[in-house]
């Protein structure tokens, strides 16, 4: 890994924050909008510090690199070494298990978590003819299409926003892809901190394709012990958010699931008679799609991660160890 620029101080003597990132341009874009907030919001001064990962040197698919995790060690690492005080995650990238000697100091607002599709010629899903070749790598995005029954064919792929866009038939702009597929499917989030919403032709309706846990929202780590950093990350703190994705994320931990499992979780924050309340979302999808269970819950905000083991609890009732067992 290489620190870029090792100095601590400006020239007024201000401490500055090290913000540690992985140099693939979404994760540029997303610690660069929260070191603008950081400054915003405190007046301290955020430096970005290119930190490179497993996941971006292999193009293995990420499930062969060790699932869950390979986009998060070397950030982890850095943080813990001091080279770095904070680093900003795609909070649904993120082991389910805690990070000794590191803390979640905030979760900043969540973009829309939905999942979008990218399809050649404006289509949407229900338009795309049977037979169509439809790029994802995600099992959860694969067991869930599969499960809509439209003879869709699946197509594993990765790599950044950029790659996948360019495989879309006449999407590969100068320079760009093959354009073998007739559509992708990834997460609107992603697109949108890129500026890239305008080539998205559906927004996957939830109640067909549920998305990932914690999707759409970041992770801001920094040592437990670092009191300061922790103050100062504070202030971006959206307790909505963090209450969803807790939620979510207690659902997949207890499904004891990673983040290559075909699990989906979604939660929301709605007005209900006492008060702002969670409604939860879950579903597990057989990877082949010939079946799947699908619940849901609601409850106060401060009961998330009890919301989230009662919705696992009750979907293992039901067969999902079963069904994530399918074709493994
Ligand atoms: N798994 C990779 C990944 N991690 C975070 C995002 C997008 C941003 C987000 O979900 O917060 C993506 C790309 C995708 O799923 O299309």
């Amino acid at each position: 890994m290489t620190a870029l620029r090792t100095s601590a101080e400006t020239a007024s003597g201000t401490a500055v924050l090290r913000l540690g990132t992985r140099a693939s341009v979404l994760a540029r874009t997303q610690s660069q909008t929260v070191a603008d907030a950081i400054t915003a919001a405190t007046g301290t001064p955020v430096e970005l510090v290119h930190i490179t990962t497993e996941g971006d040197r292999s193009q293995a698919a990420i499930a062969q690199l060790g699932g869950t995790g390979v986009f998060v060690t070397a950030l982890r690492d850095a943080l813990l070494a001091g080279e770095i005080d904070l680093a900003v995650h795609s909070y649904k990238d993120l082991p389910t298990a805690a990070a000794p000697g590191l803390i979640l100091a905030a979760v900043p607002p969540r973009e829309d978590p939905r999942d979008a599709l990218v399809a050649r010629d404006g289509l949407t899903l229900g338009e795309l003819p049977a037979g169509s070749r439809i790029g994802t790598g995600a099992p959860r995005r694969v067991a869930q299409l599969r499960a809509l029954g439209l003879g869709l064919e699946i197509v594993p792929i990765r790599g950044n926003v950029d790659t996948r866009l360019g495989r879309v038939a006449g999407l590969g702009g100068p320079g760009g892809g093959a354009g073998d597929l007739d559509a992708v499917v990834l997460a609107r989030a992603g697109l949108s901190r890129l500026g890239r919403l305008a080539v998205i032709t559906e927004t996957l309706d939830p109640l067909q394709v549920l998305p990932a846990p914690a999707q759409g929202a970041l992770a801001v780590e920094c040592r437990t012990s670092d009191a300061r950093t922790r103050e100062l990350l504070g202030r971006l703190e959206d307790s909505r958010t963090r209450a969803c994705a807790l939620a979510e994320r207690t659902t997949l931990g207890t499904l004891e699931a990673g983040c290559s499992a075909p699990v989906a979780a979604y939660a929301e924050v709605a007005e209900g008679e006492h008060g702002p309340e969670l409604f939860l979302r879950a579903s597990v999808t057989a990877i082949d799609g010939s079946d799947g269970v699908r619940g849901s819950l609601s409850g106060p905000l401060d009961d998330a991660a009890s919301l989230g083991r009662t919705l696992a609890a009750e979907l293992l009732d039901r067969g999902a160890a079963e069904l994530m067992a399918v074709g493994r």
